[in-house]
């Protein structure tokens, strides 16, 4: 049988010495360190969904004026009176927060609120967030590695319970516990959760690849390589059941406003204003020094040590508004988008699945001047809108992606497998086979998931009679309205060709096989 590694054995080993089978010779893979889950705050079963104990579903007592504001948030929003609401909110401390689910609930409920009061319903878009909102959300998103906007964090991976706690991990029992505007929003939640559920078998079977890779351990490879390829099946087959539950018309009209940012907003050009946030408070919180959750655990204690690689560029500004001066920052950021998925991007690492710079928008600065490329093979990496939605996600799962990186090579390996004749041609042959099943798997997911934005967003769009808020005066509408009808994602890219060349970069991942 296959050596199947567990998370504990995969832990004692996580650092190899060379290979000492030079037949391949691995060149890239000198000294390599092959991650272990658990130092980037992965689940061994779960994934990237927290487990154990499972995301929390209250804040302490002290924090009641944020959560009574979240249990009426849909109400609130209907009545107009949300911002009222926020405005009356007390500036409070967040160093109260202690474990890291109450960091994670407090960003969830600041980003619900937050959102909600910049979009408002049916109502100008507000430009400026009160301090009260807008402290606590930095420091909460600085404090997670994460960013003061809504992410996928803040609405699937920290946003998930069970129905029945002992029951299984999947659709027929997994809840949402907040939603803007109700059941459809909670089905499009609800399929992001289930994926990264069908796909976390996935990141065990990965780390256990690259030590099969560098052990030279072809049956356990094609073994684990199996497991990789039934979860990105598996991904798949959930994502299709999207149509089941969330109409297009509801997800395109009443949804998905609230998820986007202000990055290439034409309503906010200048981005958000953050009352009181102020550019010091960049530098307040190294993981090391105030960090404790993620510091004790070492994640960040290794040469690349670059915890929040995407330092915001901001100026200290203090602005006038409605004849009152206030101090803060106007900060520029994306919306939320399933393109944070940490899943996605380590399975995309692990295959060796390159993303070369998006062609149809306007190339950003790298992410940072540490960011290391794919297998180390360059300093300067090409930059992908996929690329800078790193900047979204979790700072240990961030980590675990750049880990990805500079771990071996499995595609290097497959790829010097096939052309080396001495080695067991049939077994070789098994694990190309193998590494190219994952590979189709990614580009089928690609493919169904171009079906689907075609069907909630492309055809929205066109559909410019349909378009809601028909009670809106026709001002009001305008620009809201001529934002939404364009087919462009949350980060301002052009859509179809952008998820196009994504999916035709995963086809050039295959390795050639004689037959
Ligand atoms: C109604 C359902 C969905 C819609 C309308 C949708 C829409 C989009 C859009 C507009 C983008 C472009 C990038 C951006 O805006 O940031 C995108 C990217 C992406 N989405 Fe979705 N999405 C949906 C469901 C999903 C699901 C369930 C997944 C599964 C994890 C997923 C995974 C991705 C990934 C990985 C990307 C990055 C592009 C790539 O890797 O090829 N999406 N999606």
């Amino acid at each position: 049988m296959p050596d199947i590694m567990t998370p504990e054995s995969l832990r004692k080993q996580s650092r190899l010495p060379s290979s000492p089978l030079a037949k391949l010779s691995l060149s890239h893979t000198d000294d390599p360190v092959i991650p272990a889950l658990e130092d980037y705050d992965i689940h061994p079963v779960h994934g990237f969904l927290p487990a154990d104990p499972p995301p929390l579903q209250r804040l302490p007592e002290y924090f009641e004026p944020w959560e009574k504001i979240l249990d009426d948030l849909s109400p609130l929003l209907i009545a107009g009176a949300l911002r009222k609401a926020v405005k009356q909110l007390p500036v409070l401390a967040t160093d109260v927060l202690s474990t890291k689910r109450e960091w994670q609930r407090a960003y969830l409920v600041l980003s619900f609120i937050g959102q909600g009061y910049v979009w408002g319903k049916n109502e100008d878009v507000a430009e400026v967030l009160p301090v009260a909102l807008a402290r606590p959300w930095y420091d909460v998103a600085q404090y997670l590695g994460l960013k003061p906007v809504i992410t996928y964090a803040a609405v699937e991976l920290y946003n998930y319970r069970l129905l029945d706690t002992n029951g299984p991990w999947d659709l027929s029992n997994f809840a949402v516990m907040n939603t803007f505007t109700g059941p459809d929003e909670a089905w499009f939640y609800l399929i992001s959760i289930a994926t990264e559920s069908a796909g976390a078998p996935a990141l065990p079977a990965i780390v256990a690849c690259l030590h099969a890779v560098v052990k030279q351990d072809l049956p356990a490879l094609v073994a684990n390589l199996k497991i990789v390829a039934e979860a990105i099946e598996d991904i798949t087959k959930v994502m299709v059941r999207m149509y089941e539950k969330n109409d297009p018309h509801i997800f395109y009209h009443r949804v998905r406003p609230y998820l986007a940012g202000w990055e290439h907003s034409s309503e906010l050009p200048d981005g958000l204003f953050y009352e009181g946030v102020l550019p010091a408070r960049e530098t307040l919180k190294s993981p090391s020094e105030h960090c404790p959750i993620y510091g004790v655990k070492g994640v960040y204690a290794n040469k690349f040590d670059c915890p929040y690689p995407v330092q915001d560029s901001v100026e200290n500004l203090a602005t006038v508004f409605a004849g009152i001066k206030i101090e803060g920052t106007y900060r520029k950021y994306a919306g939320a988008s399933a393109g944070q998925s940490s899943l996605i991007h380590s399975l995309d690492v692990a295959l060796g699945i390159l993303h070369h710079p998006t062609k149809s928008t306007k190339t950003s600065p790298p992410l940072s001047p540490t960011e290391p490329h794919a297998n180390g093979k360059s300093s300067k990496p090409p930059i992908n809108h996929i690329h800078e939605m790193r900047k979204y996600m979790p700072g240990p799962h961030r980590e675990f992606i750049y880990a990805l990186e500079r771990a071996p090579s499995i595609r290097d390996f497959v790829n010097e497998l096939v052309n080396t004749p001495s080695y067991d041609p049939a077994l070789s042959d098994e694990v190309s086979r193998m590494y190219n099943r994952c590979v189709e798997g990614m580009r089928a997911f690609r493919d169904r998931h171009l079906q689907v934005v075609a069907t909630y967003i492309v055809v929205q769009a066109r559909k410019k009679k349909e378009v809601g808020h028909l009670d809106v005066p026709q001002a009001s509408q305008s620009l809201r309205v001529q934002q939404s009808l364009q087919a462009r994602g949350t980060g301002g890219t052009d859509l179809i060709p952008f998820l196009k060349q994504s999916r035709d970069e995963t086809s050039e991942a295959r390795v050639q096989l004689d037959i």
